[in-house]
């Protein structure tokens, strides 16, 4: 007998079939502390939870038992998923299962927003009859820019044809077909940031898309323009868009979500007369919750009868025979996907694997879910992709995955190559592992180079000329930048060349934006690995 432990509130129509389920037993807990979980958890085969519940590696050390924590919803924020891989526990979520009703809710902000429905409803009911302050905007023939074009975002854009607007999307993996078929004119960001009437969020949270509206974007946007975030707290910075409705660039916001939530009682957003919030709301209808909870339990028990499944967003534990192998070439494999995915510009269509010398005659298949996990990951964020998943993610993403593999040397005991194709160009990236030296990439593009693939490193195109090498250098140190290694790779003397750079810091933009200005320079490029 399975026992399931089922925490926060989920429908409890949605996990009926465990209920049902004769092999298995449920308890419902709610407003557990960690101590009060961590005392109880060993007693579990799984854990089902929303976004409350903080699944901790101490809850995991705690659930001897514990197999699989099923997440009824999408972001995986509250799990400590590298924990759970550790020890063997799959974590899956249910992605599909509230997109629509976040998509509705986004909606549901805009038009609040654009017609100041909150305001206009607490001075109605304090007994004022106000219709002077709150002439509000119409959404028809308006602009609206959508950052994230995925699952929710592709929905916004379907909704917002219907009002009539004119709905411009930007995603590194939107394609010109698929933007097409949205009826979505395919931007960048800063097309939209410039001329947007409206600007919608659907990303995940990473690295990359904290803060991607910040200062530098609000100085940009047009006058009046309103802003809506239903995704994640942390992708708009807050602190700038207070300031930006207070010098009148934006006219209002709508948030659903806080870079720490539940806000503090002093938030700026809670006092601000043209911002309007929910308390993470997007996913709260009886018909999403019933979704998630269906999609999790369904799932938890394939996992718990040993049966396929699906969505899981971890690596179940694999045989440690065929781990043995495969473990030196992980991270090379995913650096290298993470490095490609860098270097090309535009919507990926297709990432080629080669594999040569003595790596071709392992099963090789994970290695080519590892660097789809690295490609995928730069954008999708580290926490929604897995060697479980990423080719499935790639696929729904319209990505083709070719691999092939040579038993000759080439050179190197063992060499993988990744090329990623994009519309308007085919970027390449080699890596290999070197007995004693570990990991290294030993070309780029047609460049051969020697380099560890790791921290920050700095991507010169150039022609090959003397004093490029000194005046890059100069520019750096002058701005406290540390270069800790250097390789240059040409083909000819006098013809194109390239320069890597490992840096010890980031390079700010200001200072990547004056090398790429150099004579004789064509592009400058940062990397991080
Ligand atoms: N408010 C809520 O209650 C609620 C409910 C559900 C989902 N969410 C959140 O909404 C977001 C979107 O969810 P989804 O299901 O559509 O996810 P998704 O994975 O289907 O879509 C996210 C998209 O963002 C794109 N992206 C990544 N980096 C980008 C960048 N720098 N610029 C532009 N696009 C980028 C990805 O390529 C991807 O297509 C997530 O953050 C999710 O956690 C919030
Ligand atoms: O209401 C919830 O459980 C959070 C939903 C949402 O943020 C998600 O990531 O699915």
């Amino acid at each position: 007998m399975f026992r399931i432990l089922v925490m926060d509130s989920i429908s409890d129509h949605g996990i009926q079939q465990l209920i049902d389920a004769e092999d298995v037993t449920v308890d419902k807990k709610t407003g557990l502390s960690e101590d009060e979980l961590a005392a109880i958890i060993g007693d579990y085969d799984a854990l089902l939870v929303r976004s409350q519940t903080k699944v901790t590696a101490r809850i995991m050390d705690a659930g001897k038992k514990l197999k699989v924590v099923g997440r009824a919803g999408v972001g995986v924020d509250n799990i400590d998923l590298a924990a759970a891989t550790e020890r063997g526990i799959v974590v899956i979520n249910a992605p599909d299962g509230n997109t629509i009703t976040t998509c509705e809710h986004t909606f549901a902000m805009m038009m609040a927003l654009a017609r100041h429905i909150p305001q206009a409803y607490a001075k109605t009911i304090s007994g004022a009859w106000d219709r002077k302050s709150f002439v509000g905007v119409e959404l028809r023939n308006k602009k609206l820019g959508i950052l994230g074009m995925g699952r929710i975002g592709s929905e916004v854009a379907i909704r917002a044809k219907a009002f009539g607007m004119e709905v411009l999307g930007y995603d590194p993996f939107l394609t010109e077909e698929r933007a097409d078929k949205l009826g979505v004119k395919l931007s960048t960001v800063e097309d939209i940031v410039r001329t947007a009437d409206f600007i919608t969020v659907h990303t995940p949270l990473t690295p990359e898309t904290r803060h991607m509206i910040s200062r530098p974007q609000f100085e940009i946007m047009k006058p009046g323009m309103r802003i809506i975030n239903c995704a994640r707290g942390g992708i708009i910075d807050e602190q700038a868009l207070v300031e930006a409705i207070d010098s009148g660039i934006v006219a209002g916001a709508a948030f659903d979500v806080f870079e720490s939530e539940p806000p503090a009682p002093d938030h700026p957003f809670l006092r601000h007369p043209k911002i309007i919030v929910t308390p993470h709301l997007g996913a709260s209808t009886v018909e999403a919750q019933e979704n998630v909870a269906i999609d999790v339990s369904e799932q938890v028990l394939h996992i718990l009868r040993g049966e396929p499944f699906k969505n899981a967003v971890n690596m179940p534990s694999i045989p440690s025979e065929v781990l043995n192998k495969l473990q030196p070439y992980y991270p090379l494999t995913e650096k290298l996907g993470k490095v490609a995915a860098q270097l090309a510009e535009g919507a990926v269509e297709e990432i080629s694997v080669s594999y040569s010398g003595e790596v071709a005659d392992i099963d090789t298949s994970s290695l080519t879910r590892s660097v789809v996990k690295g490609v995928l990951s730069h954008h999708l964020g580290d926490d929604q992709v897995n060697l479980v998943n990423s080719l499935h993610l790639a696929k729904t993403r319209g990505v083709n995955i070719v691999s092939n593999k040579s038993y000759t040397h080439k050179g190197f005991t063992n060499l993988i190559t990744v090329k990623l194709r994009t519309k308007g160009e085919e970027r390449l990236v080699s890596g290999t592992l070197l007995n004693g030296l570990g990991a290294r990439i030993v070309q780029i593009d047609q460049f051969p180079v020697d380099i560890a693939p790791e921290g920050n490193l700095l991507l010169v195109s150039h022609h090959d000329k003397p004093g490029i090498i000194g005046r890059v250098g100069t520019l750096l140190g002058s701005n406290d930048v540390n270069i800790a290694t250097m390789q240059v790779g040409r083909k000819l003397v006098g013809g194109e060349a390239i320069m890597v750079l490992s840096v010890d810091k980031p390079v700010p933009k200001d200072v990547l934006a004056e090398i790429s200005r150099l004579p004789d320079l064509k592009n400058a490029k940062e990397i991080h690995v």
